[in-house]
């Protein structure tokens, strides 16, 4: 796999997301040693890795709400751990975000969910409202849903819906955590579908972290394989493919056994049955 490269000036011009040797600590265990990653404009790039590698985390930098022990994450030129609290506000504004459970608020209309970044940010005529909130509905499809209540969605429509709020300010990037998840396969393609559209019609540039490579191969321009607190590949999904690092064929061949091991750390196994006197050097075995 290709270096990162570090170049600012290329990486302002082609690149929305740059971070630079993050590092990460959380409860003491550490979640990012050394991560560098461009993320390039209007494009979608999909971050994958084993379950609690980080990828939440690192969403978690990208919008500020968590600093890291050490390293850079410019999003379009600015600094986010840098950045004054008023500053990160302004950021934020840019960027929508759909989380796994799309978090629609169960006491509002799916209206009034959609409209509700733009109650909480500005103060805007409710004529303008009104448009900006049925013309996002209508791009997902749920224009004639708009007075149900979110307890009446589907999983899939809920989905929708929470991804018309994400968009419903125009944001420069989008940051979709798990949007996948609990989809029967036609609300999945559904999905699939709008993220492909919304990326192609609107120039969102966005950012996926996602499980089901089936689905991201069918999306993704650009995957980032985290693992192990660094990045253990990147490229796009055929390179990925045709990569035979340990990691890469582990997590995208499927094999049950290879860096993430079957085996959790245990004693000597003829140990543990009886069969062996103890070793007289203490140590993890399969
Ligand atoms: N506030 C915190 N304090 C301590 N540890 C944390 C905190 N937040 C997350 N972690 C730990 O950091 C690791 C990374 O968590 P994260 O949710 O980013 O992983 P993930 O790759 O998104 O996992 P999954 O694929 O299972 O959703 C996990 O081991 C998690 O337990």
């Amino acid at each position: 796999m290709a270096v990162v490269e570090s170049s600012a000036s290329k990486a302002d011009a082609d690149t929305l997301v740059r971070v630079r040797d993050l590092r990460t600590v959380l409860g003491g265990k550490v979640i990012f040693d050394g991560v560098s990653l461009d993320i390039p404009r209007g494009k979608i790039t999909a971050i994958m890795g084993p379950s609690g590698t980080g990828k939440t985390t690192l969403l978690r930098h990208l919008t500020g709400q968590l600093l890291p022990d050490a390293g850079d994450v410019f999003i379009d030129g600015q600094n986010v751990p840098k950045l004054s609290r008023d500053a990160l506000f302004k950021l934020r504004e840019r960027i929508g975000y759909l989380f796994q459970n799309s978090a629609l608020l169960t006491d509002l209309s799916v209206f009034e969910n959609v409209a509700f970044p733009l109650r909480e940010h500005a103060k805007l005529p409710e004529e303008l409202i009104h448009a900006l909130v049925l013309t996002k509905l209508q791009a997902v499809g749920l224009r004639g849903a708009a007075q149900l209540s979110p307890g009446e969605l589907s999983g899939g429509m809920a989905r929708r819906v929470a991804l018309a709020r994400a968009i419903v300010r125009d944001p420069m990037l989008i940051l979709y955590d798990e949007p996948f998840v609990g989809l029967d396969p036609i609300a999945l393609n559904q999905v699939l579908k709008l993220i492909r559209t919304l990326n192609q019609t609107l120039g969102i540039t966005s950012v996926l972290v996602a499980h089901e490579f089936a689905a991201v191969r069918q999306i993704a321009d650009l995957v980032y394989l985290i693992a192990g607190g660094k990045v253990a590949a990147h490229g796009t999904v055929d390179e990925l493919m045709a990569d035979t690092s340990p990691w890469t064929r582990q997590f995208f061949g499927g094999e049950s056994d290879g860096p993430v091991p079957f085996h959790y750390p245990a004693r000597d196994y003829a140990e543990d049955l009886g069969l062996a006197a103890p070793k007289s050097k203490a140590g993890a075995a399969r």
